[in-house]
């Protein structure tokens, strides 16, 4: 393979978010989440684990740091706790949950590391979600409100904010099938959280463009989904699937508009929307986030609503959280993106897999083949896409630390850092020392 030349500011990096490696949820002043409340539900996450402790980040997080800079990062994408900042989720402003990120802000630009901010990553004030949460149509000011005690802290240090981290899965996992905070399990509730997730995207970017002076923008989890078979059932399983993840948070944000698959998998539970929600929801944005883990080859099935779903491929190679290996799925999506929306940059801000480590070998080693293997093909399919003319400004490696995740609890490890939970150890596998040659290459390394 001829060397792959990046992009010029292509920007190496890693990401992790509040709730899967702080810890301390509760200190200096902080409120619950609902994932605090969530994780102490009897049942609701494997082996009862919670963010307790979690990788300890909130007193370890210069240490931390010092990691990313010994790596080579070049960049760092994380989240802010809301519940830290505005204990009560609005009104309030908790000035030690500010001094935290502030802190940690500084320290990365000390250290040559660009911060990129994920306002929302999933644990919303658990005394919002007592008033409703992303049911109330007032979450979209909720959360204006939150984004501008951010940014007014810290715009000009930061320099790309993200609103939104996956609206899918939030109200996916957390409204529909209730496998994740808040729990609930309602058709009906689902399209109305979605759209009140939109409708706070698009206020706090409005209220960035008052306040703030550099880049915002929204990350999705998207998935190609290619049918089964060329029946008439599995191609329009496929045509449900692709809108129902893919298209619905894209297609509001940047056309302004929700595709029409959308009331045939609702059907009575997809309301009408105001065209006011479109306009607020649709703002110009600076970038796109892309989450990439996986494809989904798709059949017809009787599952509720979307009637549609993946099926498992017996020459695959999966991962821990049974995600099949295939990279190729990254590029044909950048290449969807930018032919549906067009020349929207785009950072990866999520890609990377949960495999069986083995333990740490004597000397500190931690030897992780499939990570490694996974990365480079992903990467270069990453490449592929930027020759093929998409405008793609850097990669944020799934994760920095071994973390919390989410219902899976501490069962499955994304780090490119092992994490021993019992003494806080970190210990850099072979993948993170790869990276860091492919990071010093920019890339020619791969
Ligand atoms: C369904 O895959 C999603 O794109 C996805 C995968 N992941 C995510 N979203 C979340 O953003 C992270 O918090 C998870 O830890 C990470 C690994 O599971």
């Amino acid at each position: 393979m001829s060397q792959r030349t990046f992009p010029d500011g292509f920007l190496w990096g890693a990401a992790t978010a509040a709730h899967q490696i702080e810890g301390s949820p509760m200190a200096d002043g902080a409120g619950p989440s609902i994932w605090t409340r969530f994780a102490h539900t009897p049942g609701m996450t494997l082996n009862g684990d919670t963010g307790d402790v979690a990788c300890d980040h909130y007193r370890r997080w210069k240490d931390d740091v010092k990691l990313m800079r010994e790596l080579g990062l070049q960049a760092y994408r994380f989240s802010v706790s809301w519940s830290r900042i505005h204990p009560e989720g609005t009104g309030r402003v908790n000035q030690a949950g500010v001094d935290f990120y502030s802190r940690l802000v500084d320290e990365l630009l000390e250290n040559g590391i660009e911060p990129l901010l994920t306002l929302y990553h999933w644990d919303l004030p658990a005394a919002l979600e007592d008033r409703g949460g992303w049911l109330n149509r007032d979450s979209a000011d909720w959360f204006a409100e939150y984004g501008s005690t951010m940014y007014r802290a810290l715009d000009g240090r930061v320099k790309k904010w993200v609103t939104l981290n996956e609206p899918w899965v939030i109200t996916d996992g957390g409204y529909l099938h209730g496998a994740l905070a808040p729990g609930h399990r309602s058709k009906y509730e689902t399209p109305i959280a979605s759209h009140n997730l939109m409708r706070a995207h698009g206020a706090a970017v409005k209220a960035y463009r008052d306040i703030g002076k550099h880049e915002i923008g929204l990350v999705v989890n998207i998935e190609p989904k290619y049918p089964a078979s060329d029946s008439a059932e599995d191609t329009a399983a496929t045509k449900r699937a692709h809108a129902y993840m893919n298209e619905q948070y894209l297609d509001p944000a940047l056309l302004g508009r929700y595709p029409p698959e959308l009331k045939e998998i609702f059907g009575d539970a997809w309301p009408d929307w105001a065209a006011a929600d479109l306009e607020l929801i649709r703002q110009q944005l600076d970038f796109i986030g892309i989450n990439y883990y996986t494809r989904s080859v798709t059949q017809a099935n009787d599952s509720y609503p979307l009637k549609a779903g993946a099926v498992r491929q017996p020459l695959g190679t999966y991962t821990e959280t049974g995600w099949e290996v295939y990279p190729k799925g990254l590029t044909d999506l950048l290449v969807w993106v930018k032919e549906r929306y067009g020349d929207i940059p785009m950072y990866i801000t999520e890609n990377g897999a949960a495999f069986f480590d083995p333990p740490v070998a004597e000397g500190g080693r931690v030897r992780d083949p499939l990570r490694m293997d996974y990365l480079q093909k992903h990467i270069g399919a990453v490449h592929d896409a930027i020759q093929a003319g998409c405008d793609i400004r850097g990669y944020m490696l799934w994760s920095l630390l071994d973390n919390l995740e989410w219902s899976l609890g501490y069962s499955k490890r994304f780090g490119m850092v092992h994490v021993n939970y019992g003494t806080q150890e970190r210990t850099p596998k072979d993948s993170a020392r790869w990276y860091s040659k492919v990071i010093a290459s920019h890339g020619a390394s791969l």
